[in-house]
This record gives structure tokens, sequence and C-alpha cells, in this order.
């Protein structure tokens, strides 16, 4: 059961968002560490890795507590496309080329977990999902058996139609209980074939968090946040699945009307 509300942060523009950003994942990075010695996330596509790169790939301040230590970090995808994964529609490709692939070396590098490519030609996306789950289930109950992944922190967009990770409005799959990862066939935006985490597994996670930026979210958001109409959406759904573990970060053209965003630092 989700406890209190989500938080709406706005900022003046993508630096100070950036700035932020970073240190909300590099705090959900030291207490995860301080859990158990390594970060689990999982990150989506579209807009995301950009914003995501600026904000970690900016200088340290040479404290611990602001350093991506990334050979400790294991990161997921929270969507992926059944495409190869140097296909410029590939979630994985987009994160390598906006923000792996630049990592100083002193920093590390992270493992990465990407889909099994041998079956991005299947007909039906099921065996890459559950191939998926399968590295999920390495990662997160190789000793013991558990009902739902707790990753450390989720890294979500909201599109213009208000959907998250490839959970779109009025899918079958957002009353999925049991799987971990589910396979998407004819996905409203494309490509069509698609895997993605399952609502559970979203609103399981220690730390979720969404970035929406630009004018073009701005009715989203408000039907989101302010509409009854919207409260049937995936990303309103996420709000209502994980309360106050969810953090929203806007600029400003993406709130004009939504009730009452916080504006400036977390
Ligand atoms: O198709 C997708 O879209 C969503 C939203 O993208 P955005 O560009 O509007 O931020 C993204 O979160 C998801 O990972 C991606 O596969």
């Amino acid at each position: 059961m989700a406890t209190g509300h989500p938080n709406l942060h706005s900022f003046p523009n993508s630096d100070e968002l950036a700035a932020q950003l970073r240190g909300y994942v590099l705090r959900c990075q030291n207490s995860a560490f301080s859990r158990h010695g390594t970060f689990r996330l999982a990150v989506s596509g579209g807009s995301l890795p950009t914003i995501l790169a600026k904000a970690l790939l900016a200088t340290s301040n040479g404290s611990p507590e602001d350093t991506p230590k990334f050979s400790k970090w294991h990161i997921f995808f929270a969507d992926e496309r059944a495409v190869p994964l140097n296909h410029e529609e590939s979630n994985y490709r987009l994160l390598n080329d906006e923000l792996v692939s630049k990592i100083p070396a002193e920093l590390g590098s992270p493992v990465v977990h990407v889909i099994d490519e041998k079956h991005i030609g299947d007909d039906d996306p099921q065996e890459l999902a559950d191939l998926y789950q399968e590295d999920l289930m390495r990662e997160f109950a190789a000793k013991d058996s558990i009902k739902l992944p707790a990753f450390d922190l989720i890294l979500l967009g909201c599109g213009p139609d208000g959907h998250t990770c490839s959970l779109f409005p009025g899918h079958a799959l957002l009353r999925e209980k049991d799987a971990w990862v589910a396979a998407e066939t004819n996905s409203p935006k494309p490509p069509p074939k698609r895997i993605t985490l399952t609502l559970p597994v979203v609103t399981h996670a220690i730390s979720i968090a969404f970035v929406a930026t630009g004018g073009g979210k701005k009715e989203i958001l408000k039907q989101i946040f302010d509409l009854e109409e919207g409260s049937s959406l995936p990303s309103a759904l996420v709000n209502q699945g994980a309360g106050d573990k969810v953090t929203w970060f806007t600029d400003h053209p993406a709130v004009d009307g939504v009730s009452f965003p916080r504006r400036g630092s977390l």
C-alpha cells in the first residue's frame, strides 16, 4: 500500500534540473551502497538518457558523496525495443551513446544488462522478456526466492500520452500481477515489439523518478496530477502505487497550469 503523495519538482532550465537529478541519483547510489554494496537501477529511453548524462557526467565536487562509482552499478532497462543493440531505436544504444561510452575511465564501468540479441527477430518477443526476467532473477533472487525485485532506483520518462516504460494507456499489461518483465507486440508507438518492466516491479522499487520536460508534456501532466480522467494513465498508476517514493523532475513549461509543483531544489 502506497503512503504519501508523489513529489513534483519544477526547475527553470535543464542545467538546474540536471544538477538536482545528479544529487538525487547519487543519494540513491550512496544509500544503496550502505544497504548492499552495489547500486541496481533501471533506466528508460526517450529523452531520459540525454539529461541523465548531463547530470552524471558533470564535474564532481570531489567528495565521495558526489562521485558516481560506476564500477558498482548494475544498469537494467525499464523497457527495451526488440531491435539490434546498434539500431537507432535501441534504448541500449541511446544510453550507451549518451552516457556509458562517455564515462571517464577513472570512474569505472557499469555492468549494463542488455536484451539477448538472438531473440530480437522472434515474431513474439515473449522469449526476450522471459530471458530478461531470468537476468533480473540472477541479480535479485540469487539466494532467496522473492515475489518482486527491489530496484534501488527506477528512472522513468512520461510520454505525451501518459505512457511510461512500454506500458501504454488502456493496455491489458497494466493488469499484470505476476511477471517481472512482459512482452508488447503491438506498441502504439514504434517500434511495435518491445519488452517492459511491469507495474508491480516499478512500484516496488525503493525510489522512482520521472523526468518530463518541455511544453509538449503539460497537457498530460495536468491530467496526471489534476484531473480524474488522468487517473488510469500508466504514469498516474505509478504515482498511486508508489506514493511518496516517487519524485518528478520537470521544467517550468512541462508543469504550466499544473497545481502546486514545488519550484527549486529538493
Ligand atoms: O518509447 C518510449 O518512450 C518513453 C517516453 O519517452 P520521452 O521521449 O517522452 O521521454 C520512454 O520513457 C521509454 O523508455 C521509451 O521506450
